[in-house]
Order: structure tokens, then C-alpha cells, then sequence
């Protein structure tokens, strides 16, 4: 009988264009997946429930598609360096296959996993997936990470770009006693979102699994071309000019080199200036998921606080009510509480209106940005540490911005960005018959916003930012 590899998922929920996956199976053909349910990062104050059914019916998805192919997914809910080494050696499995993470706890995990595995003897083979370049690819002349986007970018672009892997065809599975071994060794069936203790009923923003992530990726590059005009549509957030495949990204639905690979043909394909500029600001935004990661990878600091040092005890003033408000959509800022109530609502928010939503928090309402941050993590169906840490930093003046005083003035955003208030219309039904000029500047009259249960603002733009000005200023003294 083969060797049997066990390899273990956790941000690569996927057959194809899988590299720890493709070396599993040219080693051997019994190959097993298994993905390990940690408690850790279960926690229902720490995840969102759009998250969570993302992962779990992705995860569904991946259980069928090994079957398809003659092997199984196997099921843990425990700590993975409990359960893990138990499940490996009970099975007598060769070895197990990861793919490596840039997140400080999932790098403390694999060395724990690691370490356990090597007790019982049992072989780990790991290595990057989930990035074109891996940290340390993409340096400064100095060999330094960079700290500034643009000429990561221009570096990163410039170099060459791995094929995809090859997709997993067919498998050797568990024989009958090997499947009673795995529950025996504590592999469980998939539970459902509420054994977990959450509950999500709206439609997910980007429906679950690699067919499905692969198929909005194929409309988007290639179908209905909406790659071609991101750089003119990417920041109106009433139109779908955008991808939505941020869940797909974060838990790897879909191979990042096939991504790369389809829009470099299609950028091949181009006949203009035009196109190939929409389609390259799009590749930028990939360049900008990997700036992230490799930022947290080699400033794993970053997940505790502030990058910037003058930043880290800047005196914010937290209230809990203005908090409240921001959270609900009830700050009397239309494009604000637009946003909130898409976010409330769906578990996805536009990029654009995140930059807004996070400025005002930390500008307008001198709210800690990690307040933010966690809120975020907490209903976002994409929450995802690197992006998610990098965007509040970028917002807060607090991150590697090379510009970091920026402050959003949330009515020239909406002038600019939702000029005829379609996206706030569509976000606060109630404000729908007011003219665009009060939704967009926010001028609606004490007696149109009791009308229509709509607060007053809860603060003076021009004040707080003044506030703001004036702390920041006297932290940097
Ligand atoms: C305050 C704040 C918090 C954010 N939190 C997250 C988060 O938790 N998870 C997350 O994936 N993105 C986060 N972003 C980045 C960005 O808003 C989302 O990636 C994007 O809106 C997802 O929509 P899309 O898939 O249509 O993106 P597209 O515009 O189609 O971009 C394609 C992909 O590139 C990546 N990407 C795009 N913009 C960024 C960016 N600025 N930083 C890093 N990666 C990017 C995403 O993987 C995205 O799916 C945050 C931005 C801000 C300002």
C-alpha cells in the first residue's frame, strides 16, 4: 500500500493551483486533506458569522470535491497541536504537508504542530503559497523589507511570476479501518454554523468554494470584462466595479498564480492604453494584499499597535455612545452610516468606503483605530489580520504611509465618489426621497431627520478635525 501523506488546509481551501498540495501528490498518490477547526480562532467576539459560513461551506465544498477524486477531508475541532500529531500517527501517515502563513499565531501553532509531529517521528514538509512572492522575495537595494508601497510595487511587479500548480486529479483514500482509526483519533463530521455557536441568513457576498470563486473571477476578467474599467469604477461603491473576491483571497479558494496567469492574458488581449491601465490597477491591488502580509510577517508587531512610534500612546478620547453610533450607521453622516449598514447587512464593505468609515472613527470621533480594527474582524466575510491591520493603520496616520496626515472630509467624499447619492439612497431607504445635494452634504433639516428617525450628526466635521490636528501635532513635537 502508497505512503499516505496527510495534508493539512488552513488558508488554501482548494485543489488547484495548490503547490503544498501538487508536492503532496507527486510523492505519493494516497493523499489526505484535513482542516483542524481551532477553538482559538472560533471565537464568536473575534470572528464574524458571514466569516464563518464562508469557511464552513467552502469547506463542504472541498469535502465533496476530495471525494470526487477518491479521498476525503478529514474533520478536527481541537487544538491543532493536539489533535494533528494523535490523527498522524494513529493513521500511520508518512508525513504532513502545510503551507506556510505571514500571521504571528499561525506561525507560533505550525512550530508547536511541528514539534509535536517530530516526537512521534512523523515528517513535515512545508512551504509559501498564498503569495506570487514570498516575504524576503521583494527587497530594498539594502536587502530591507520596504516600508513603502510604490516601490514594492514596481519591484514586485518586475519580477517573474510562478505557473499555477497542478490541479489534484485522482487519489488513493483512507481504506474502511483507516476511516474508523481517524475517528477514533478524534476526526469528527463538519459541523454546521450553529453547532459552532453562530448564525448568518443573508445571501454570502461571494458565494462559498473554488468553483464558485473561480467563476466570479472568470466573469470579472474575462466575461463581462469589468477588469478593464477598475481604475475608473473601483471607487464608486454604488457600482460593481470592484471584484468582491476578498473572501476567495483570504481563505484561498482561489490559486493566486492561475489569478495572475488569466489576468496577464488578458491583459495580453488588450488593445488599448485604457484597458491595460484598468487591468494593472488591478494587479496593483494584488500588490497591496502582498505588501500587507509580508509588512506583518516582518513586523509582526503590527498586530499589537501602532507602526509609527509618535502614534502609539496618542490620546484618543474613546467614547463608548459615539462608538455605538459608528457601529450602528447612526452618526448622522449619510455615506457613513451607508456604509456601516452594508457592512451590518452583508459582512462586505467597499474599499472606498472603508477609507471613509475608518477616518471618521479615528479623525472625526478620536476613536482608537484598533477599535476599529476589531470591529471590522468581527463582521467582515474577508477579515483578514494583514489587510485588515494595514487599513486601519493607513487610516489612523499610524501605518507606513509615507503621507500619513490624511483626513477625510466626509462630504467631499460623497461629492466625489457617490455624486448622486445612489449608493447612500440605497443603504438608508428611509433618506431615499431627500434631494442628492442633502444626502451627499448632510444638510437635511431637525424636522426631515425626525421624520425619518435619522439623527443629527453627532459631531462638527471642521471642529474634530481640528482636535485631531492638534493632538497629532503635539505628538510630533
Ligand atoms: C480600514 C480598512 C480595512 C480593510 N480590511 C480588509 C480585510 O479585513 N480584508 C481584506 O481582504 N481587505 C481589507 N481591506 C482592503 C480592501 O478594502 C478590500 O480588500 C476590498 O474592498 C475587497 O473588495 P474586492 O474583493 O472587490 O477588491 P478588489 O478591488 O477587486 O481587489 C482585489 C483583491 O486585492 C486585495 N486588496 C484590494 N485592496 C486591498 C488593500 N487596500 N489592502 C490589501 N489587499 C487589498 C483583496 O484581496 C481584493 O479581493 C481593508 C481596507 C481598509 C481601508
Amino acid at each position: 500500500m502508497a505512503d499516505l501523506i496527510v495534508f493539512w488546509h488552513r488558508r488554501d481551501l482548494r485543489l488547484a493551483d495548490n503547490l503544498g498540495l501538487a508536492a503532496a501528490r507527486a510523492k505519493t498518490a494516497k493523499v489526505v486533506g484535513l482542516f483542524c477547526l481551532d477553538p482559538y480562532l472560533l471565537k464568536p467576539e473575534a470572528v464574524a458569522p458571514a466569516r464563518m459560513a464562508y469557511l464552513l461551506e467552502s469547506l463542504a465544498e472541498l469535502q465533496q470535491s476530495y471525494r470526487s477524486i477518491g479521498s476525503d477531508l478529514l474533520i478536527l475541532h481541537q487544538p491543532p497541536a493536539e489533535g494533528i500529531p494523535v490523527l498522524a500517527s494513529q493513521l500511520g501517515a508518512r508525513a504532513i504537508h502545510w503551507n506556510w502563513d505571514v500571521e504571528p499565531y499561525a506561525q507560533a501553532r505550525d512550530r508547536c504542530v511541528r514539534e509535536a509531529l517530530k516526537e512521534q517521528g512523523i515528517a513535515v514538509h512545508t512551504g509559501w503559497d498564498q503569495l506570487l512572492h514570498a516575504p524576503g522575495q521583494v527587497r530594498t537595494q539594502a536587502g530591507d523589507p520596504y516600508m513603502v508601497y510604490t516601490p514594492f510595487w514596481k519591484n514586485w511587479r518586475s519580477q517573474p511570476k510562478a505557473a499555477p500548480a497542478p490541479s489534484l486529479w485522482d487519489c488513493q483514500g483512507l481504506t474502511e479501518a483507516e476511516q474508523d482509526c481517524a475517528r477514533q483519533a478524534g476526526a469528527v463530521p463538519l459541523p454546521s454554523l450553529q453547532d459552532l455557536g453562530f448564525c448568518w441568513q443573508e445571501p454570502l457576498p461571494l458565494p462559498p468554494g473554488e468553483q464558485a470563486a473561480w467563476d466570479r473571477f472568470l466573469a470579472f476578467c474575462n466575461r463581462d470584462r469589468t477588469i478593464v474599467d477598475y481604475d475608473q469604477q473601483r471607487n464608486c461603491p454604488a457600482k460593481d466595479g470592484t471584484s468582491r473576491l476578498s473572501a476567495a483571497f483570504k481563505f484561498g479558494t482561489l490559486g493566486i498564480r492561475a489569478v495572475w496567469q488569466e489576468a496577464m492574458a488578458a491583459y495580453q488581449r488588450c488593445r488599448s492604453d485604457r484597458t491595460e491601465a484598468g487591468i494593472e490597477a488591478w494587479q496593483q491591488e494584488l500588490a497591496w494584499r502582498e505588501f500587507y502580509q509580508h509588512a506583518l510577517y516582518f513586523f509582526p508587531d503590527l498586530a499589537e499597535g501602532a507602526y509609527r512610534e509618535r502614534m502609539q500612546n496618542f490620546p484618543w478620547e474613546n467614547d463608548p455612545d459615539l462608538f455605538e453610533a459608528w457601529c450602528a450607521g447612526e452618526t448622522g453622516f449619510p455615506i457613513v452610516d451607508a456604509a456601516m449598514r452594508q457592512l451590518n447587512q452583508t459582512g462586505w464593505m467597499h474599499n472606498r468606503c472603508r477609507m471613509i468609515v475608518a477616518s471618521f472613527l479615528t479623525k472625526d470621533l478620536l476613536i482608537s483605530w484598533q477599535w476599529g480594527e476589531q470591529y471590522f474582524m468581527q463582521h467582515l466575510v474577508d477579515g483578514d489580520l494583514s489587510a485588515n491591520n494595514g487599513g486601519w493603520q493607513w487610516s489612523a496616520s499610524s501605518g507606513m504611509d509615507p503621507k500619513p496626515l490624511r483626513i477625510f472630509n466626509p462630504v467631499s467624499q460623497a461629492q466625489k465618489y457617490d455624486p448622486q447619492g445612489e449608493y447612500i439612497r440605497h443603504w438608508l431607504p428611509d433618506l431615499a426621497d431627500l434631494s442628492t445635494e442633502s444626502l451627499i452634504t448632510g444638510e437635511i433639516s431637525p424636522q426631515q431627520r425626525q421624520a425619518r428617525s435619522y439623527p443629527a450628526p453627532v459631531v462638527n466635521h471642521a471642529a474634530q478635525r481640528q482636535a485631531f490636528r492638534d493632538r497629532y501635532q503635539n505628538q510630533h513635537q
